[in-house]
């Protein structure tokens, strides 16, 4: 997502005092009454500078997003990563600041064109006093916005209209080796919370049915009952997303993890996940020796509603799983209305 260029406060102040020095400058040079002109200069001053960091204020707001008119997942995504209370709030403190300068503007003007034009610089360093404490007061929201900014920049793009498949099961049991193999291109990588390595997103196309296949290493490899509130969320946002879910085994166990644990996590990731589960049983070259499969792999087979046995590096049983994926419906996404962010009053009340 990009979001508008944040300025600090030091910086917005900067640019609307000397813009309004120029106009004052150019007011200067006019044929006006003695009487009048230094209240006119005066006047100029203070009316360009509001100008000047409303319209920059106005910028930021018009190019932010409206975050109850983003998918789910984005919402979530953002919540996770920056947090969207604080992300509401900064904005309308910009919102407000905007209001009270306004005001300002409006209140200055008239004092300065009321008053004779020896307090008009009086009344002119007041108003910049006051336009400064302001804008110095979001500091912190412009901070924040920046920080939000810098967060967001490589969110993953998803297409909402794709049916999505979320692949999951513990490290190094074939899910890029399989992500690769399934789609057409190289996969975007963008980043995801608590996923070191980001999240990567591979397409397909097939009878003009559009398929989107997502591997999150570090998320979606280890188990539930070890992570906290945030992390769970995270997962929560792939919940959003996923149509379904391809659940990988290593049935080679050569990715160090038993399958005796392997099938917990599946069992946790049942538990999260209301989407329908494909399983595959990975890495059958090395699994089985001499045509002799070990009796306890084929108990964790016996155990699973229709597997499909495969080889993600020999390219075994891909076709097998794209007619999986063919069938899978896209799922109605429900989203929560409940939660609508309820304005602080007093911080945006400009009366
Ligand atoms: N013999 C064999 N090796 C495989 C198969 N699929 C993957 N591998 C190997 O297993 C290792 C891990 O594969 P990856 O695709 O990187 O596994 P991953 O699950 O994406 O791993 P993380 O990114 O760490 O989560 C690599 O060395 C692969 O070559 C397979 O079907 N047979």
């Amino acid at each position: 997502m990009m979001l508008p260029t944040i300025p600090t406060p030091e910086e917005l102040l900067d640019k609307g005092f000397r813009r309004g020095k120029k106009a004052a400058d150019l007011k200067r040079g006019e044929k006006i009454p003695k009487h009048l002109k230094g209240k006119r200069i005066e006047e100029t001053r203070v009316i360009t500078a509001c100008q000047v960091i409303k319209d920059k204020l106005k910028m930021i707001l018009d190019r932010t997003p409206e975050i109850e008119e983003l998918p789910d997942f984005y919402q979530d995504y953002i919540d996770i990563t920056v947090g969207v209370d604080d992300f509401k709030q900064s904005l309308g403190a910009l919102n407000w600041a905007y209001g009270i300068i306004t005001q300002l503007e409006k209140e200055y003007g008239a004092k300065i064109r009321k008053l004779s034009s020896e307090r008009a610089t009086g009344l002119r360093k007041q108003a910049y006093g006051r336009i400064s404490s302001v804008v110095n007061k979001i500091e912190k929201d412009l901070d924040f916005l920046d920080f939000a900014k810098q967060n967001l920049r490589n969110m993953p793009t998803v297409d909402f209209e794709a049916t999505s498949i979320v692949i999951a099961g513990f490290p190094n049991v074939g899910k890029s080796t399989l992500l690769t193999h399934i789609t057409d291109a190289e996969p975007q990588v963008a980043n995801y919370p608590f996923t070191t390595k980001g999240i990567q997103i591979g397409h397909f196309e097939k009878k003009w049915k559009h398929f989107q296949i997502i591997d999150t290493p570090g998320l979606l490899d280890r188990p539930i009952g070890d992570m906290n509130d945030i992390e769970l969320n995270a997962m929560v946002a792939l919940e959003h997303l996923a149509d379904a879910i391809l659940f990988i085994f290593d049935s080679s166990e050569t990715c160090g993890y038993p399958l005796e644990n392997q099938y917990k996590l599946l069992e946790e990731i049942k538990n999260i996940f209301d989407a329908p589960i494909i399983y595959l049983f990975n890495k059958m070259d090395i699994a089985e020796y001499d045509g002799i499969r070990h009796d306890y792999i084929q108990e964790y087979i016996d155990r699973t509603e229709d597997p499909l046995l495969i080889s993600a590096a020999e390219g075994e049983g891909i076709e097998e799983i794209i007619k999986l994926i063919m069938k899978v419906e896209k799922r109605e996404k429900s989203s929560d209305d409940e939660d609508e962010y309820e304005e602080d009053e007093n911080y945006f009340d400009l009366t």
